[in-house]
């Protein structure tokens, strides 16, 4: 059952034509940062929006194709998200028509009044939506850049279980959901911790982003900072440090202040400062581990869910602390508890391969599901292998359409290693058009195992028509990114092409061997990127070894797996070390001398 919040203060308010209530809640900042007595307020106003105009908007915004693949800010996830305004420019007429009038004539009257800024301005919309398959949550953050955001609900509740939550405390139990109706609105603060998280259903909702004054609209600075952090706010002194850090809001990047600033915060108790100065710490140029650890020990048990994770990585790494997988496993664990859905992918693929927990399928899946059911594409990914895994005796039972259908949720979030994996299956299927599809977009990508299989199809003429030219074209592209195969390919295809020396200049002038000695480098073998990497039995340990502490910049790594184990590609599965160095010539056929 959810916890939601429960509604206190009220007071009836009268902006331009809209007459209605505010609902208020004064939250305690001490809760979550021991050295402070201030507190950051939230307001709904029920209906502010016609529910008839909220319920144009859904239909508008569900039919949009303008939701974005690229990462989030936040949680580096695909966004899915789109910007109707830009930096107080309209760029969505359909929207504006539904929303200019309402947001001149009672919203920014509404935040001028409440929040004492009479040059208070519009500077951004954006529409975000949380589906099934895709992500399901906008993990615990500040709204940095905004100096007032206002949430508008859109979906109705009962078409989706969780929503909105604002956390007091440092740990998710504290969350309170916030209900929502369509044409309701949610105000806050910059200084307002917050997050989205949903179980089940759909939800679509729409966020203004305000700021303190036109200038800073078309500057896309941040001004009200030097205000707050004057006062010494510690969120108003880490969300500037996290400006300095990234160089946003029109701040230079400035790692040295950012420090300074995450310190002063850390020091007045806030938890999420403490954690980026360990991240901080361990990055630097001279780092320092152990004071990197400690700072991270103190947001860890004190409940911050970045710091755990972050601390778990650094016991796995043995990154300021005596590596300790058995430790790892454990501040992964109340990571994950928290529904960070990193930590559960990681803690997942850590039972599956006993890292510091024994092994266990059930909670494998128990995490894995948890993170691939919330959207995180790499947790899709793995539970398409799990599935796979679950007839490992029996190839014949394996349930490919479910295996399938993890593979597409992942693929069509832009996770590469999925498409590859899909595409092959497709092609063990003799989907070849799908497959094609697929391997097309990757290798316009640049990917060259996409590459070498787009060959292999002109090549053989498989699910297309045999195009010689095009087989060799592809496979020098995949062969001078150092793909092994594709070079062998590239070979045996020039080759065969009845050596007339003028095809095999064609060869030659993609990968000549009178390159320049610097481009030989390129040729060093690399292992294919699909199967290269390593036997699964391998793979969570390399992942492990190589987990970075700067998870909060780079999620981990995907890493790369084979689903066929058990067919024809057994070979191509086993571990494979890079023989010696490759000589261009070697690549395209020749012998060494
Ligand atoms: O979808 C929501 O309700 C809020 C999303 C959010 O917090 C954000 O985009 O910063
Ligand atoms: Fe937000």
């Amino acid at each position: 059952a959810l916890k939601l919040l429960l509604e206190p203060e009220e007071r009836p308010i009268k902006i331009g034509a809209f007459q209605g209530v505010e609902h208020r809640w004064n939250v305690n900042k001490s809760l979550r940062v021991r050295g402070s007595n201030g507190t950051v307020s939230c307001m709904k106003i029920p209906g502010m929006l016609p529910r008839e105009t909220a319920s144009r908007l859904l239909s508008l915004v569900k039919g949009s194709a303008a939701y974005d693949l690229e990462p989030d800010s936040v949680d580096q996830m695909p966004s899915f998200e789109f910007y109707p305004m830009v930096a107080g420019k309209w760029v969505d007429e359909a929207l504006k028509d539904e929303l200019d009038a309402f947001a001149q004539t009672v919203l920014l009257p509404y935040v001028r009044q409440v929040y004492r800024c009479s040059h208070c301005t519009l500077a951004d919309i954006l529409v975000r939506r949380y589906v099934a398959g895709e992500r399901r949550t906008h993990q615990l953050h500040f709204d940095s850049h905004a100096f007032v955001t206002v949430v508008l609900g859109l979906s109705d509740p009962s078409e989706f279980e969780g929503g909105l939550y604002i956390q007091s405390g440092p740990n998710a139990s504290s969350r309170e959901f916030v209900p929502l109706e369509p044409g309701d609105v949610f105000v806050h603060s910059f200084d307002l911790q917050h997050g989205v998280r949903l179980w089940k259903g759909t939800r679509y909702s729409l966020v203004f982003w305000i700021k303190t004054s036109l200038q800073a609209v078309v500057d896309g600075t941040a001004p009200w900072y030097e205000v707050a952090a004057g006062r010494r706010d510690p969120d108003a002194l880490f969300n500037l440090a996290g400006q300095y850090l990234e160089g946003t809001s029109g701040r230079d990047a400035n790692p040295k202040k950012a420090a300074e600033l995450y310190e002063q915060a850390a020091a007045m108790g806030h938890l999420g400062a403490q954690t980026h100065l360990g991240l901080l710490l361990a990055e630097a140029d001279g780092p320092d581990l152990t004071a990197s650890a400690r700072w991270l020990q103190s947001a860890a048990k004190a409940g911050d869910v970045l710091g755990q994770k972050s601390l778990a990585f650094a016991y796995a790494n043995g990154q300021g602390v005596q590596q300790n997988l058995t430790r790892s496993a454990k501040w992964m664990a109340r990571a994950a508890e928290q529904d960070d859905l990193e930590a559960a992918y990681v803690l997942g693929t850590m039972y599956l391969h006993g890292q510091g927990v024994k092994v266990s399928r059930p909670q494998a899946e128990r995490w894995l599901r948890q993170s691939a059911e919330a959207g995180y594409a790499e947790a899709q990914r793995e539970m398409a292998l799990f599935e796979k895994d679950k007839a490992s005796n029996s190839p014949e039972e394996v349930n490919f359409t479910a295996v399938a259908a993890w593979l597409q949720l992942a693929a069509r979030q832009g996770d590469r290693e999925a498409r590859l994996l899909l595409a092959d299956l497709y092609s063990r299927q003799n989907r070849h058009t799908d497959a094609l599809q697929l391997w097309r977009k990757l290798a316009k990508l640049g990917d060259a195992q996409a590459q070498w299989q787009l060959g292999k199809c002109y090549a053989e003429g498989r699910g297309t028509k045999a195009k010689p030219k095009k087989a060799l074209a592809f496979f020098s592209k995949a062969a001078a990114q150092g793909h092994e195969e594709a070079a062998q390919d590239l070979s045996r295809i020039s080759g065969s092409m009845k050596t007339r020396k003028g095809s095999m200049r064609v060869a030659h002038g993609e990968i000549s061997p009178r390159r320049p000695q610097s481009d030989v480098s390129h040729w060093l073998p690399m292992p294919s990127p699909s199967c290269s990497s390593l036997h699964k039995a391998e793979q969570g340990f390399i992942a492990i070894a190589t987990l970075s502490l700067k998870l909060r910049m780079s999620p981990m790594q995907p890493f790369a797996c084979c689903l066929f184990a058990h067919t024809e590609r057994d070979r191509d599965c086993q571990p494979r070390h890079p023989p010696g160095p490759v000589t261009a010539y070697e690549a395209i056929g020749g012998t060494k001398s």
